[in-house]
């Protein structure tokens, strides 16, 4: 083992960014070229067809049979300009990655021959085994077949020879076993609810949509040193690794210039996306060294959260191909940075308005307060189920540390529009408003536009951060799939919205005006929301106090933070508002909470063997020679000098001796205390054993190698060490 580090940092001396080249100089030559999109449509499909699809897109009108043969004849002749030769249901099940299973298009003809055939029943829908992957439960109680169904939504793509086709995936009886299903039900929940908002100003808005722009951050390594790191290739995560001498303490690596290896894969990267048009547009260091960030325009959310997923993929193989391994981990390297997946969330009417944009009058920015304090009440109200939507066990070790937004939820505005909302609550008294009085808050209101304009700051800080036309929901992970978060908020901000305006429409039964009513109801709200407000620093100790006192939660626990799922709120939420039944809802925080345990599991394994097979060999070796080396100098020196002179190294090997020792014990321990966790038959009392009992000795047992790695030599260490992984470009 101890020869794989010396071999991949000899391996490393060699590398050679690879020749990237793009199929033309022009980006709209091929962008797009590898997604069936409407320009394809049009030319592949008969008109009854294409209208079809556009319809099913637009209106959600079911496709027929006949039309459903018809569309699939045209794709998969699109697909064999590509040469394509295989189809696949494209989905994301409850894992940390997506599913694909190919078939050909080979099939036998009536007389016997071979053809290549893509029929209307196998695009629509198609029985995958449900059983094989997470599904916290529902299996167990229902047959074990699956199915996965077209989402006409999304365009299909192809990727290598493969046509790929995204779809939901449910349960034989129809419950949902995937991310999308609730995505595309959350996305509905709020096209409905802030629609019916935005009637209350403009009759014309028919539909809302939520965008979404993610922010993928990620380390490379490169493969040699990857492969010779198991912790690396079986957690995503280093469990041991002293802290390089320099890390990113100079800030020197963020916003720097790119190694050539790394612009090499990045070029690779986009040309890849541009094909399968994902628009990704920005490219960068990031803050820890090895640490970059991409990140695409922003696109309609169930699309964009595709986009991620694929993204995700590409980057896995596209590495490959340059010799780096694509870390997605939240907290590959404890001490430095980790990596977010910052979703940048907004709405949208289909008349063309940024709900989280100031309007360009009164009126418009009364529709936009409406929203941004609505916003500030659902993120109040569903803080648990915010947090919940995030975390896992990546997840807990980059919130709060270094850089990354901590476990308390709470939502920054910019000094001015706080202001702003406090303005508001001022200005609107408890007594029916005279005409004048309106109009000045009014007046306040329609300066909104140029307040924002030259103050929007930012606040890195901030979870959930107002950022001068869209909110970033910072906390989110790298690993994750975006529909988690983005379920759970707009799933809330419809409950939110619907109960906004039921408010608005009784107090305009009793006879209130529609403004008058819109008023009253901000100023409640901005009220009632004030604790989730903050302007200051997210990472600091007082804000701990502060928002404790606030009576906000800070849960770091993880299977704590999850049970929140199923909490009263996040009942009533994602329940309430038809995201998922109560089974489902069920499912997926068992799918969660057994995720954690096991993930906690493969940790404690990998480490005992790195621990017991690796490193204590190590150190007793260089123990035996520092004893060789004693022995040497008893036998030259006097004994009194000879005191003197081995004194340090006998500190050593005691030292030594007692950090063995140490190791040993503590994976014995763990060892144990994962064996009674084992046989515990509840999964939620499994998760919480996992937390309580086997996690808190990762980092006692990490502690002694780390030491051991400062005490060893360098020469014998076997694995490769943080300034190797963080610093060979
Ligand atoms: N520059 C940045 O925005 C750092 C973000 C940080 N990497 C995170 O975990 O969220």
């Amino acid at each position: 083992m101890s020869k794989m580090r010396f071999f991949a940092l000899q391996e490393l001396s060699n590398r050679k960014p690879l020749e990237v080249t793009a199929p033309s100089n022009k980006l709209s030559d091929y962008y797009g070229s590898h997604v069936f999109d409407r320009k394809k449509m049009q030319e592949y499909l008969p008109k009854e067809a294409y209208k079809a699809v556009t319809d099913a897109i637009e209106k959600g009108t079911p496709i027929s049979r006949e039309v459903a043969d018809l569309i699939a004849n045209g794709m998969k002749s699109w697909a064999k300009s590509l040469n394509v030769t295989h189809y696949t249901h494209w989905f994301q099940p409850l894992t940390d990655g997506t599913a694909e299973k190919h078939d050909g298009f080979i099939e036998f003809g009536e007389d016997g021959g071979v053809i290549e055939r893509f029929s209307g029943k196998l695009l629509i829908q198609q029985e995958p085994d449900a059983s094989s992957f997470p599904n916290g439960g529902i299996r167990n109680t229902f047959e074990a077949r699956g199915y996965t169904a077209w989402d006409v939504s999304s365009p299909a793509f192809v990727v290598d020879t493969t046509l790929c086709i995204p779809t939901i995936f449910i349960s034989y009886t129809g419950e949902a076993l995937d991310y999308k299903t609730p995505l595309l039900k959350a996305l509905a929940a709020v096209d409905k609810a802030a629609t019916e908002v935005c009637q209350l100003f403009d009759k014309n808005v028919t539909r809302v949509y939520t965008n979404l722009g993610w922010e993928q951050e990620y380390f490379l390594v490169d493969s040699s040193l990857y492969n010779a790191r198991p912790d690396l290739c079986l957690t995503g995560r280093t469990l041991m690794g002293h802290s390089s001498a320099k890390d990113q303490q100079l800030e020197d690596h963020y916003f720097g210039s790119i190694p050539p290896r790394v612009t090499a894969f990045m070029k690779e990267l986009e040309i890849e996306c541009h094909k399968l048009g994902i628009p990704a547009k920005t490219r960068h260091n990031e803050v820890a060294p090895n640490q970059f960030e991409l990140a695409p325009i922003f696109e309609n959310c169930n699309l964009a959260n595709d986009h991620n997923q694929l993204v995700m993929d590409l980057m896995k193989r596209i590495a490959r191909k340059h010799h780096f391994n694509v870390l997605l981990h939240e907290k590959p390297y404890s001490g430095v940075n980790g990596s977010g997946k910052h979703n940048n969330w907004s709405l949208c009417t289909d008349t063309g308005i940024n709900l989280f944009a100031p309007g360009k009058n009164p009126k418009g920015n009364m529709l936009f307060l409406t929203f941004l304090v609505n916003v500030l009440m659902m993120v109040y109200k569903n803080q648990n189920l915010l947090r919940a939507s995030i975390m896992s066990a990546n997840n807990s070790h980059r919130l709060g540390a270094n850089e990354a937004p901590p476990a308390i939820l709470s939502c920054f505005l910019g000094s001015q529009l706080s202001a702003t909302l406090d303005e508001i609550v001022r200005q609107v008294g408890n007594e029916k408003m005279t005409p004048e009085e309106k109009t000045t808050l009014k007046l306040g209101i329609g300066r909104i536009p140029e307040i924002l304009l030259d103050t929007t700051d930012r606040n890195r800080t901030s979870p959930f951060a107002f950022t001068g036309n869209r909110f970033e929901f910072r906390a989110a992970g790298s690993s994750s799939n975006c529909a988690a978060a983005m379920i759970a908020i707009n799933a809330a901000m419809a409950n939110q919205l619907n109960e906004f305006r039921a408010s608005i429409e009784k107090l305009m039964e009793e006879g209130v005006g529609k403004d008058e009513a819109i008023f009253r109801l901000l100023k409640e709200t901005i009220i009632a929301s004030e604790a989730i407000r903050f302007e200051g620093d997210g990472y600091s100790e007082e804000w701990k106090q502060e928002a404790a006192r606030r009576g906000l939660t800070n849960i770091c626990h993880v299977p704590e933070a999850l049970m929140h799922y199923v909490d009263n709120q996040s009942k009533a939420v994602l329940i309430g508002e038809r995201i998922f039944n109560e089974t489902e809802l069920n499912s997926r925080l068992e799918v969660e909470l057994e995720k954690f345990t096991m993930k906690v599991q493969i940790e404690g394994r990998v480490l005992g063997d790195l621990a017991i097979n690796h490193i204590v060999p190590t150190a007793v070796a260089y123990q035996n020679r520092l004893l060789e080396n004693l022995r040497g100098l008893k036998e030259i020196f006097p004994a009194e000098e000879y005191e003197v002179l081995s004194a340090d190294r006998k500190e050593l090997i005691r030292e030594i001796s007692h950090r063995v020792t140490s190791i040993k014990v503590l994976v014995r321990e763990m060892t144990e205390a994962r064996k009674v966790a084992n046989h515990m038959e509840n999964y939620k009392e499994r998760a919480f054993a996992y937390e309580d009992k086997v996690r808190p000795y990762l980092d006692q047992i990490r502690d002694h190698i780390d030491r051991l790695e400062m005490e060893v030599d360098d020469e014998i260490w076997p694995l490769p060490k943080y300034r190797e992984l963080l610093f060979t470009k």
